[in-house]
C-alpha cells in the first residue's frame, strides 16, 4: 500500500456478483473506500467502508483509520444508493443482505452525525430489514429443517419441582436456549382438544398478515373447561396465569399463515393494568406432517406442529423485561391440511414500574407454587381456600 500503490491482493473478484476480498486491513478497505468514491462507485464506497468497519470490529481499529472519514463514506454512499434502492437495481438481494447485515453500525453512526435526510435512509433500511426478514421466513417455511439434540439442547422428564409431577413428568424438549423455547409434548388431551375444537365457533378473519380463523375464548368458558388448562401451563411455565389474556383459538386452512411478528406490545403500548406478555403458550391441536411449521427466522428454528404439543417460549428479557426480539417468529403457509392452535398469553405484571420487575417475577413464580402446594398437598385446595381454613385453625386455637 505504500508509495500510493495498492497491493493488488486486496483488489476483490466478484465472483456470481458478489465481493470477494482475500485479504485486505481495515486501512485498505478506507483506501479502496477513498477512490471509489473518487470515481463515483457509491455502491463500491458502501462495500468498502462497511468491509473497514467489518475488520475494525475484528481487529481493533488502526491509526490510520479516521472514524469521521469512514462516517462520512458511509454516510454519503448510504443517502446515494438509499435513494437508488426505491428503483431496485440488479443486485438488490445481495445489498440487502449486506445493510441488513451492517445495519446495526451504519444506524449508530447516522444517529451520531444526524445529518439531513438521515430519516429517509433509515426507513430504506427498515424497510429492507423487514423484506430480509419475510425472505428468511419463506425460505425456513419452505427449506428449514428442525434443530437435532445437541450438547447444550436435550430432551429431558421434567417435574420443575412439583411433587405430583414425579408420577407424570412432563416431556421437555430443548428448542433453543437464548432465547428459550421449548416444546412439550402430549400435554393436551384428546377430550379437550375435542372440547375445544366443539366450543369455538368461528370468525372469519382476513388481515392480511393473518389469514385464519381466530377465536376468542370468552371468560366464562374459560373458568368452566380450562381451569386444569391453566394449572398444567403454571406448571411448565412456573409463572401465574391470573392476569392472563384470554385463550386464542385459531384454525389455519390451506394457504392459512402468520407472517412474522413478536407477541408483546411495544414500549408504552403495554397494558396498563397488567403489563405484558411475558411467556407465549402455543397448543397444537393437530398433527401436520411436514407443514404448517411455526418458525423463528432470527434464529433460523422451525417448530413442528403436532398434536397435543405445547410451544413455549419467553417474549422479554428475564433481567429487565424488555422486549426480546429474537422472539419474531411466524406460522408457515399451509400446504395440505389443517392446522388448529390455541394460544395463550401469559402475562406478568408490569405495570408503570419496570424497577420492580424482578420483584415482580419472584411473586409469580411463588403465587405459582403456593397454588401447587396448597392443591396437592393440603388436599385440593385452591389458594384462598386454604388461607381462610388456615385463618379459621388460627382463630379457634386463640379463642
Ligand atoms: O400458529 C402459529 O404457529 C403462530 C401463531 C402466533 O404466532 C400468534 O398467534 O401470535
Ligand atoms: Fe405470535
Amino acid at each position: 500500500m505504500s508509495a500510493g500503490r495498492i497491493n493488488e491482493s486486496i483488489i476483490g473478484d466478484r465472483m456470481d456478483g458478489k465481493l470477494y476480498i482475500p485479504y485486505s486491513t481495515a486501512c485498505e478497505c478506507c483506501v479502496m473506500a477513498k477512490y471509489c468514491l473518487k470515481g463515483n462507485d457509491m455502491y463500491g464506497v458502501l462495500d468498502w467502508a462497511v468491509e473497514a468497519y467489518k475488520k475494525w470490529e475484528i481487529d481493533g481499529r488502526p491509526e490510520c483509520v479516521n472514524p469521521d472519514i469512514l462516517n462520512y463514506y458511509l454516510i454519503s454512499s448510504s443517502i446515494y444508493t438509499g435513494e437508488n434502492f426505491k428503483t431496485f437495481g440488479s443486485n438488490y438481494q445481495d445489498y440487502t443482505e449486506k445493510f441488513v447485515r451492517y445495519y446495526h453500525l451504519i444506524r449508530n453512526e447516522l444517529f451520531e452525525l444526524e445529518k439531513e435526510r438521515v430519516t429517509d435512509v433509515l426507513e430504506m433500511y427498515y424497510y429492507l430489514e423487514r423484506k430480509q426478514v419475510e425472505n428468511d421466513f419463506r425460505y425456513l417455511c419452505k427449506y428449514g429443517v428442525s434443530s437435532t439434540l445437541t450438547k447444550y439442547l436435550k430432551c429431558r422428564y421434567q417435574t420443575n419441582n412439583l411433587f405430583y409431577r414425579i408420577l407424570m413428568p412432563f416431556k421437555e424438549e430443548d428448542i433453543n436456549s437464548e432465547p428459550f423455547i421449548k416444546l412439550y409434548h402430549d400435554v393436551l388431551y384428546d377430550d379437550e382438544i375435542l372440547k375445544i375444537k366443539t366450543i369455538s365457533s368461528v370468525n372469519k378473519n382476513d388481515r392480511r398478515s393473518r389469514s385464519g380463523q381466530v377465536n376468542w375464548i370468552t371468560a366464562s368458558d374459560a373458568v368452566k373447561y380450562f381451569d386444569a388448562l391453566n394449572t398444567r401451563i403454571e406448571s411448565f411455565t412456573g409463572f401465574s396465569t391470573k392476569t392472563a389474556e384470554l385463550y386464542q383459538i385459531v384454525n389455519y386452512g390451506l394457504g392459512g399463515h402468520y407472517l412474522p411478528h413478536n407477541d408483546p406490545f411495544l414500549k408504552g403500548t403495554e397494558n396498563s393494568m397488567f403489563g405484558n406478555r411475558l411467556v407465549t403458550v402455543l397448543f397444537y391441536l393437530t398433527d401436520v406432517p411436514n407443514d404448517g411449521y411455526t418458525v423463528f427466522p432470527r434464529k433460523n428454528i422451525i417448530a413442528p406442529t403436532e398434536k397435543g404439543a405445547a410451544l413455549v417460549w419467553q417474549n422479554l428479557h428475564m433481567s429487565n423485561g424488555e422486549i426480546n426480539y429474537e422472539t419474531l417468529h411466524g406460522s408457515c403457509p399451509l400446504l395440505k391440511g389443517n392446522k388448529w392452535r390455541i394460544e395463550a398469553d401469559v402475562v406478568v405484571l408490569l405495570g408503570n414500574s419496570r424497577e420492580n420487575w424482578e420483584k415482580q417475577l419472584l411473586q409469580e413464580k411463588m403465587r405459582v407454587q403456593r397454588k401447587a402446594y396448597h392443591k396437592f398437598v393440603a388436599g385440593g385446595w385452591g389458594d384462598k381456600q386454604v388461607v381462610k381454613k388456615q385463618r379459621m385453625r388460627r382463630r379457634r386455637k386463640q379463642g
